[in-house]
């Protein structure tokens, strides 16, 4: 079945235009521990910067004389369209960062055209953030040492509406993250994860072991293999992706096992130094062949990064923190007006570049400016 979501209608808050707008304004608001848990990277942070780097070493070879006069953003991904190849990456808790928490997302981010994946550790449960949802949205699994809970949260997520399976699997541990340790940061008790109350002792509880402090869950499952993803699979009854991968082995893997590929090094929060996903693209969109979905995150910050990545292979993109700065700053409608914004930008990319739709997107666009 194919679903279709409307093109974004709000225009942009007039002081808020672009992404990093939204930054401003959430810093503003939000406390410095939440704003440091959402903002942060692993130990050193060189792999936060990694990933904007990568975009930013990319120039743009724009051909001249096209004749393009319209421009196709639209893109569908396992029968869902949407009208603009962005999706918003699963993010946790959305409780700290606005008092709608995931509820707003899925509404802002609906009326802004983009698919939403919503994480295990949403403040809300999967019920409500179904309900409130308006448009396409995916689950992000977390596999859980008890598998009968594993396979009751897919379950409880495919019957709140999600239509896709996103199985994170570049987090068998927490990564370092040091602004949380100096912070003594903990998730608020009012703002436990929903989805597992009642299911075992909750993240942060254990401030004295600095392996338990933040926001690590001791409930997540460091032995998840290739085995858990099919097994998934077949008791989702849902399409699987796998996120987190940035090796052109691991891609061909799971696209013969016919898992999605989700490249990502989790915006630079696990392990520091890890390669930014962009430079491994055209390996992994060559090893893939097309087979299943290759989609990308990590320091997406404008349309033309959009472009630089689907020109190197990917389908689509998502974003992490950037909706998550739009969230803190105005809810809903602030995630929507983020949206339109990165929507307008990759229009623009794409009428400069000469390229009428997606598929025009293609590797002789980009090149190392030296
Ligand atoms: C505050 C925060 C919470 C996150 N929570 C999750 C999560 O629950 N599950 C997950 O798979 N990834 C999680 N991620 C990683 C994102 O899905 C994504 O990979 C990353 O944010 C992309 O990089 P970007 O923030 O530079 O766009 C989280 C990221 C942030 C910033
Ligand atoms: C155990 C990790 C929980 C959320 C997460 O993935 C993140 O903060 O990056």
């Amino acid at each position: 079945m194919t679903t279709s979501l409307p093109r974004p209608a709000t225009p942009p808050h007039p002081q808020r235009i672009t992404l990093a707008d939204f930054h401003d304004a959430a810093r503003d608001v939000l406390p410095a521990p939440a704003y440091d848990y959402l903002q942060g990277g692993a130990a050193d942070e060189r792999t936060v910067r990694w990933n904007a780097e990568a975009y930013e070493r990319l120039a743009l070879l724009p051909p001249v004389l096209t004749g393009t006069t319209d421009v196709d953003t639209r893109c569908t991904l396992y029968g869902t369209e949407l009208p603009a190849p962005v999706l918003l990456a699963p993010t946790a808790s959305h409780g700290l960062f606005h008092p709608d928490a995931e509820a707003a997302t899925v509404r802002g981010a609906a009326a802004g055209g983009a698919l939403t994946t919503v994480s295990t550790f949403s403040t809300l449960t999967l019920e409500e953030i179904g309900a409130a949802a308006t448009g396409p949205w995916w689950f992000q699994l977390y596999v859980q040492r008890d598998r009968a809970l594993t396979e009751d949260l897919v379950r409880r997520a495919r019957a709140a509406g999600a239509t896709a399976c996103v199985v994170t699997v570049d987090t068998p541990v927490t990564g370092l993250r040091e602004r949380d340790l100096r912070n003594g940061f903990a998730l608020p008790s009012h703002r436990m994860p929903a989805n597992l109350a009642g299911h075992g002792a909750e993240p942060g509880r254990n401030a004295a072991d600095p392996a338990h402090r933040g926001i690590h869950d001791p409930r997540i499952d460091p032995a998840v293999g290739w085995s858990d993803l099919e097994w998934l699979r077949s008791i989702s009854g849902l399409p699987v992706l796998a996120k987190g991968i940035v090796r052109p082995d691991d891609a061909r893997r799971a696209a013969e096992f016919g898992i999605g590929v989700w490249m990502s090094n989790h915006g630079g929060r696990n392990l520091d130094t890890a390669i930014a996903p962009l430079v491994t693209l055209p390996a992994v969109a060559e090893a893939v062949a097309g087979r299943v979905p290759v989609l990308i995150d990590g320091g997406i910050r404008r349309g033309t990064d959009v472009v630089k990545a689907l020109a190197l292979g990917a389908d689509a993109v998502a974003i992490g923190r950037p909706y998550v700065w739009s969230l803190a700053a105005g809810g809903a409608e602030g995630v929507t007006a983020a949206l339109s914004a990165l929507h307008r930008e990759i229009e623009l990319a794409l009428a400069l570049l000469g390229a009428p739709d997606l598929a025009a997107l293609t590797p002789d666009l980009v090149r190392p400016p030296w």
